[in-house]
């Protein structure tokens, strides 16, 4: 695998407003940044060069324990973990290079929360750290347990920008993903051993009507629309759908950080629509893109 790109001096924010010498609160985080404070921060999260994140505060927790004994990185109580900040909305641990926070449920808690970690991860002037969102997925024409590794965002009408309304303007931002990190992490999962493609990833901001589920509390469409739908977005190149990566992809791209996004799915949507697999099988679902991401950050940290 290549080594990772260490830039020299390489921001990650896009915000005259945000500089050193101005306090910044990380509201969500419980964390805040000041002169005064400022290499305490560094000490503690300049050495970061991966984010990984996902809904889930279990799962993210599982990942730090499963990292920490993968990369050997004891603390003073051996492998126990300890959250960093506030836990109100989202957990975060640190395990040596490698920051693991759960985003939570859609994008506009995802963005938050990159908003605040990037800051953070500038005050601390870390270089470089690659983001990758870890979780699960609906897939499309590909069987349940099938590790799809994004390629890019798309929204409803399966293009791979993300509007956002600022100051009552729509800004487009494009939402594709590093395609070398993509077909890097492609490998490992063909390594191991596991169901995988590349894909583009459908974002949604529902999980029942927005992905053309039969079973909301809510459904004004037929089988056959939904069919339809979800045919033309397997022809257009879609294997699977969530609900974050469009915005974390934008977010990333906009900002020049190396990303990716690595989802398991947990049932095929051209066979139906509820997740009917007993828990014991989609625990080892879940488990996949850890075990990817695992033997994919232990290389990584050990050629650096
Ligand atoms: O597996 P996670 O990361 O939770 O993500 C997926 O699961 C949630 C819906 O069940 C959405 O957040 C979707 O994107
Ligand atoms: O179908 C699915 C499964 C997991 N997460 C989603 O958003 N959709």
């Amino acid at each position: 695998m290549a080594p990772l790109e260490l830039p020299s001096a390489h921001h990650h924010i896009c915000n005259d407003n945000i500089t050193p010498d101005a306090p910044d609160v990380l509201y969500h985080l419980g964390l805040s940044y000041s002169k005064s404070n400022c290499c305490e921060v560094a000490s503690i999260f300049g050495d970061v060069k991966f984010f990984v994140c996902g809904g889930s505060a279990e799962r993210m927790k599982n990942f730090a324990h499963k990292i920490a004994e993968k990369l050997q990185i004891e603390t003073p109580f051996g492998y126990a973990l300890a959250p960093i900040g506030s836990t109100s909305r989202y957990v975060i641990y640190k395990v040596g290079p490698v920051l693991i926070a759960n985003h939570g449920m859609g994008m506009p808690s995802t963005s938050i929360l990159l908003h605040e970690v990037t800051k953070l991860l500038e005050h601390a002037g870390a270089q470089n750290a690659v983001y990758i969102r870890m979780g699960t997925s609906g897939g499309v024409g590909v069987a349940g347990g099938t590790v799809v590794v994004s390629s890019e965002g798309l929204n409803h009408e399966l293009r791979a920008v993300h509007q956002i309304p600022i100051l009552g303007k729509v800004h487009e931002r494009v939402a594709t993903l590093d395609p070398a990190i993509a077909l890097e992490i492609a490998a490992t999962c063909e390594a191991l051993g596991l169901p995988h493609t590349i894909g583009k990833t459908l974002s949604c901001d529902d999980f029942y009507e927005e992905q053309g589920r039969l079973d909301g509390a809510i459904c004004e469409y037929t089988n056959e629309d939904k069919m339809a739908f979800l045919q033309a977005a397997y022809d257009a190149g879609t294997r699977n759908i969530e609900m974050e990566a469009r915005m974390f992809a934008a977010f990333t791209h906009k900002l020049n950080i190396p990303a990716a996004v690595v989802c398991v799915t947990l049932l095929n949507r051209l066979d139906g629509d509820q997740i009917t697999q007993p828990h014991s099988v989609l625990e080892s679902y879940d488990e996949r893109p850890m075990a990817v991401l695992l033997e994919y950050i232990k290389a990584k940290t050990t050629e650096m």
